[in-house]
């Protein structure tokens, strides 16, 4: 399995270029399955969940053509195009929807496309248990008869689905976008009140209205969807990465370095980049996206609450846990989203971090420095902060485990050697 080896302590200075959101293309892909045209997406990032996800559309008959690098607005990233003409099965098998949770996305588009769908139930995962029944109560309500039938989720309607006032009696952003899919090929009015509002279902949310959804509220805790008898194919260009941006935003701040983040969109940073800034941090808008840069000594210590967005991302917690551990004084980080999700805390303590976690609470005091070491990585946002506090201690860190990084970050010791920064990749079987 390969591993990353770095050697930190170098301020970071240059430009990162932000791709294509995972999570993004992560629902935008099944929305294919909506209609027998073409949905052609740009700006697709090149990630190991992105070639899940297409297996599992292949093998569902959707037929996939990738034109390449293509310049798009600025961005760099790649055009899919994927044409559900027929759907030739409508079984999610266990096998890749254990490889990643997003996969019972399709649940919601084949349903309501094909009348039916056999869905591997997801299984828990390193943060948490993470059931789907918000998705499956709201899909019953809309005429789905749902049964759990050795492991699968076996769905099927009689017609199409019926419209239907589904209130969320949590946020969620995989339930909403289910539903919204859903709801685009359903007979009336679905309202989805207590929507999830995360930049990424507004993503979808347009890129369904291209296709000839009806949808009201977008961007709001009330989505209204009329539905159509059918959709057609569309042109959409995923929105740049948050979570990303956010990445190497403390990647700056955490080497005390000053990078440029070419093509982020900085309307969507506002609650990271209050945090950053509080902490001292300076972040400012460029026209090609924006900078971050810290001075040496000058991070102090802010409490941060997760939580749906506008809130602070749980997708950045493990990330500004690491900036935390390097700053002066004490911070709390309370993670309300998820129950399990600071895998990283033991790992970052092995890098000389001072971490005490209480419930859902870790109480984070600044360390005069962190020091190299062997480190496991768990999950994806867990991999990346190990790599950040790597950054910024003294001496050589390898992180194992970095197949949870090639989930969600492209040619991320790349772009980050590109600014300075001593890292390498060793191979699987390769000398440290
Ligand atoms: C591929 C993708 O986009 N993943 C993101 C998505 O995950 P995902 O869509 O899985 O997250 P949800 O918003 O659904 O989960 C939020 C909380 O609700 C709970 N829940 C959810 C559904 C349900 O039926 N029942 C239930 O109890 C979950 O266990 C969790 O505690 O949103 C999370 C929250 O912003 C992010 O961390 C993930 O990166
Ligand atoms: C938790 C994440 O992804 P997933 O929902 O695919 O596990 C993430 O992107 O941080």
């Amino acid at each position: 399995m390969d591993r990353i080896r770095i050697v930190g302590g170098t301020p970071l200075k240059g430009t990162i270029t932000i791709g294509g959101a995972k999570n993004a293309a992560l629902a935008l892909m099944p929305a294919c399955l909506l209609t027998e045209e073409t949905l052609a997406l740009s700006n697709l990032p090149h990630l190991v969940d992105i070639t899940t996800m297409a297996n599992l559309l292949a093998q569902h008959g959707v037929t996939m053509a990738l034109n390449g690098h293509a310049a798009n607005g600025g961005h760099t990233g790649r055009v899919l195009e994927l044409t559900a003409a027929a759907i030739g099965n409508t079984t999610a098998p266990y096998d890749l929807v254990r490889k990643m949770r997003a996969s019972v996305l399709v649940l919601g588009p084949l349903l309501a496309r094909c009348g039916e769908a056999r869905v591997s139930l997801p299984g828990g995962c390193a943060i948490g248990t993470r059931p789907v029944d918000l998705h499956l109560k709201a899909l019953e309500q809309m005429g789905a008869r749902i049964e759990l039938d050795g492991g699968y989720i076996i769905a099927s309607v009689e017609g199409r689905l019926k419209g239907a006032h589904i209130i969320f009696p949590q946020i969620t952003v995989g339930g909403t976008e289910n539903v919204l899919m859903a709801a685009t090929l359903a007979e009336g009015e679905t309202v989805i009140a207590n929507a999830a509002r995360e930049p990424e279902i507004t993503d979808l949310a347009e890129c369904l209205v291209a296709m000839g959804a009806r949808i009201e509220g977008i961007g709001t805790g009330t989505l209204k969807v009329q539905g159509v008898p059918r959709l057609h194919g569309a042109e959409y260009s995923v929105v740049p990465d948050r979570i990303e941006t956010g990445t190497y935003a403390v990647a700056a701040a955490i080497t005390r370095g000053d990078i440029e983040l070419v093509g982020a969109r900085f309307d969507l940073m506002e609650s990271v980049n209050k945090v950053l800034m509080e902490c001292g941090v300076h972040v400012e808008e460029t026209p090609r996206g924006m900078r971050v840069s810290a001075d040496k000594g000058e991070i102090t210590g802010v409490d941060i609450m997760t939580e749906p967005y506008p809130g602070f991302p749980t997708d950045m917690q493990a990330q500004l846990m690491a900036l935390m551990s390097t700053a002066r004084g004490a911070s709390m980080i309370t993670e309300t989203i998820f129950e399990n999700r600071f895998m990283h805390v033991p790992e970052m303590t092995r890098m000389g971090a001072r971490i005490n976690v209480h419930g859902s609470s870790a109480i984070v005091r600044g360390a005069p420095k962190l020091s190299g070491a062997q480190v496991m990585a768990t999950d994806l946002r867990a991999s990346v902060s190990l790599v950040l506090a790597a950054l910024a201690a003294e001496g050589e860190t390898i992180v194992n485990r970095v197949y949870h990084l090639d989930r969600g970050y492209e040619r991320v010791e790349e772009k980050l050697a590109a600014c300075g920064a001593k890292i390498e990749r060793l191979k699987d079987g390769a000398a440290e």
